[in-house]
């Protein structure tokens, strides 16, 4: 059984002491940084950009996990390439040309993930499932953190892992909303391998402990 990732949304984390909370993860056992980036248009929030991407990258020593909640993502490609990000995540409905735009992330080194939103089928990944390294399955409506977990998520990840395996993909499942230590165990056993916790891990009183709690339930 391969290891399984917990990443740490800086979205919930306090902005005013942004390298104190890179430096807590970088520290703890949390495996990658997750960062949303929502543009106002796709999501009806704006979160953060490039100079805050380009100063997390500067002390972060764990993989970028890049979540972009924004239209048109093609046009930021290269940008977040430059700025040392890792995994580029774009959403299926945002993508017109998906199979391109995986491509070009590919192409400047990156890992290319599609998001699905929680109104999204998983079937619409049939023919581009063996060229998608991660599928983030949103477990909220993306666009604000601390919200509630959707129950449906459970089926999903079950019906998706089914994709990947009969078309022999090797993509990773990502949970990302509303996770916790009550539903990390079961989202695993229906077939996750990362799981994104913002609020859950930054507004603990704890937050390396929450970490270590979320992988110790995982393991
Ligand atoms: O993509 C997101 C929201 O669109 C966030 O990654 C997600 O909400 C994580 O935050 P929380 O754990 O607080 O739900
Ligand atoms: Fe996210």
């Amino acid at each position: 059984m391969s290891k399984k990732i917990i990443a740490p949304s800086l979205l919930a984390s306090d902005f005013a002491n942004l390298q104190h909370e890179i430096e807590m993860v970088n520290q703890s056992e949390a495996d990658w940084f997750h960062l949303d980036i929502m543009d106002g248009l796709f999501v009806p929030n704006i979160s953060f950009g490039m100079p805050i991407v380009e100063a997390i990258a500067k002390y972060a020593k764990k993989p970028l996990d890049t979540h972009l909640m924004i239209v048109d993502p093609d046009r930021y490609i290269k940008t977040f390439a430059d700025l040392g990000v890792n995994h580029l995540t774009v959403h299926y409905e945002a993508c017109p040309h998906l199979h391109r735009t995986l491509q070009a992330i590919k192409a400047e080194g990156m890992k290319a993930g599609v998001a699905l939103n929680p109104h999204t089928s998983i079937n619409l990944l049939e023919d581009t499932i063996q060229d998608i390294d991660i599928v983030i399955v949103m477990s909220v409506n993306p666009g604000f953190g601390g919200q509630s977990f959707i129950e449906n998520t459970y089926l999903k990840v079950r019906d998706l892992k089914n994709l990947i395996e009969r078309k022999n993909s090797s993509a990773l499942i990502e949970i990302d909303g509303g996770v916790n230590a009550t539903n990390a165990k079961k989202l695993i056993d229906y077939g996750a391998d990362a799981l994104v916790a913002g609020s859950f891990v930054f507004k603990s009183e704890h937050p390396t402990e929450t970490i270590k709690q979320l992988k110790e339930v995982i393991a």
